[in-house]
């Protein structure tokens, strides 16, 4: 892999120097009340909202859920194909069952996920974040002094390639975690990218430029950690947005529920069901396939009984060379929805943002009326 050096300095160095506390020590202090910088009046607007909707009597609609395996078989294959079709593009997430990952594997990286965010404070803070990094453990993001911040620490690591691994972030991870987390990785990258290959038969991309795109690109983890809080109605564990890459894994780690996506202007929740993955559409890919699949805007809630824990698993485009709409997707019916730039100017942007909404897809959208080319 080449390209890799590029591709390593192309996603690192773009994000900013502001340093902030980690909230999991700070929710083991007695708090009488919530710092401000949590705090987000812009939730007690929506709280009038969401209790007229949970007044209504239908409960909330429920995320498709895919079936990997009749994919993967020929009697099923075509049903379930155009069913993850629909999904991609009205709901832009479903869950995954027969995903096929062994389930034993699962359970023994949820107990390291744990067992990180239960280390003592100084063994955590040895793969702190550093100014002017995206990965490592506190909070991304975060571009002035004045943000609000999110309820929530997170470690966040580049896996793959191998070669692409920070030195000092997972070569360090404790022992059985890092093996673990190196078998999942590999068994989540195949899994990736059998699902964007799917994605693209669906939309009828070439597979041999699904290849080009998604082969030489790299996978990230992001493990959350979302204390309890006193007044979970406050604050907010992780802001609503929806992911750069170009297609997401989530693992719910333990039993506690927080995941929301937006869906015709409300916000639904996600239960994940028994052995499953929750699997969304990231804006990479809505701009590959000329908005016809949707990455979908979602946040993460907190509770005031228990900690919540997630991983999610990125599978990212290479980042040298451009991205824009597959050529297949631009026809007289359909302009192209999106600029096409280089996938390096697509991380600048996306890392030195606050997280929120789909502000990094926005400002590469054409409007309607515009029918330059790209
Ligand atoms: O914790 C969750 O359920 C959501 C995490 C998420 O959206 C992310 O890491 O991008
Ligand atoms: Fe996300």
């Amino acid at each position: 892999m080449e390209a890799m050096e590029a591709k390593v300095s192309d996603e690192a160095g773009c994000c900013t120097e502001v340093q902030v506390p980690l909230v999991q020590e700070l929710a083991k202090q007695p708090l009488t009340s919530i710092p401000e910088r949590y705090v987000r009046p812009e939730l007690e607007l929506h709280l009038v909202s969401e209790a007229e909707a949970s007044s209504s009597s239908s409960p909330p609609p429920q995320a498709p859920v895919i079936d990997m395996a009749k994919l993967l078989s020929p009697d099923f294959h075509d049903s379930e194909l155009h069913k993850l079709d629909y999904a991609c593009k009205y709901w832009g997430f479903f869950q995954l069952i027969n995903h096929g990952v062994r389930p034993s594997l699962v359970e023994n990286v949820k107990k390291g996920v744990e067992e990180f965010f239960n280390l003592p404070v100084e063994e955590k803070t040895k793969f702190k974040k550093k100014a002017r990094e995206v990965e490592g453990y506190g909070q991304l993001f975060v571009v002035s002094e004045e943000q609000k911040l999110d309820w929530a620490d997170m470690l966040h690591l580049t896996t793959l390639p191998p070669e692409a691994r920070k030195p000092h972030l997972f070569p360090n991870l404790p022992l059985p975690f890092r093996d673990n987390l190196n078998e999942y990785c590999t068994e989540l990258w195949k899994l990736a990218m059998e699902l964007v290959m799917l994605m693209g038969e669906a939309l009828n991309i070439e597979g041999r430029e699904m290849r080009e795109l998604f082969e030489q690109g790299s996978q990230k983890v992001r493990m959350n950690y979302y204390p309890a809080c006193p007044q979970p109605e406050k604050v907010i564990g992780l802001n609503p947005h929806s992911d750069a890459s170009a297609l997401t894994i989530l693992l719910q780690v333990n039993d506690m529920q927080g995941l929301q996506i937006k869906k015709d202007d409300a916000w639904v929740p996600i239960n994940p069901l028994p052995h499953a993955f929750v699997v969304n559409v990231g804006d990479t890919f809505e701009i590959v396939s000329n908005g016809i699949y949707k990455s979908i805007e979602h946040r993460a809630t907190v509770n005031s009984k228990k900690e919540r824990m997630s991983m999610t698993t990125f599978l990212n485009a290479r980042s040298h060379g451009v991205i824009g709409p597959s050529p297949n997707l631009v026809t007289s019916e359909r302009a192209p929805q999106f600029k096409t730039i280089p996938m390096s100017d697509f991380w600048k942007t996306f890392y030195s943002r606050q997280l929120r909404g789909k502000s990094n897809l926005d400002y590469l959208r054409i409007p309607n009326d515009t029918h330059e080319s790209t």
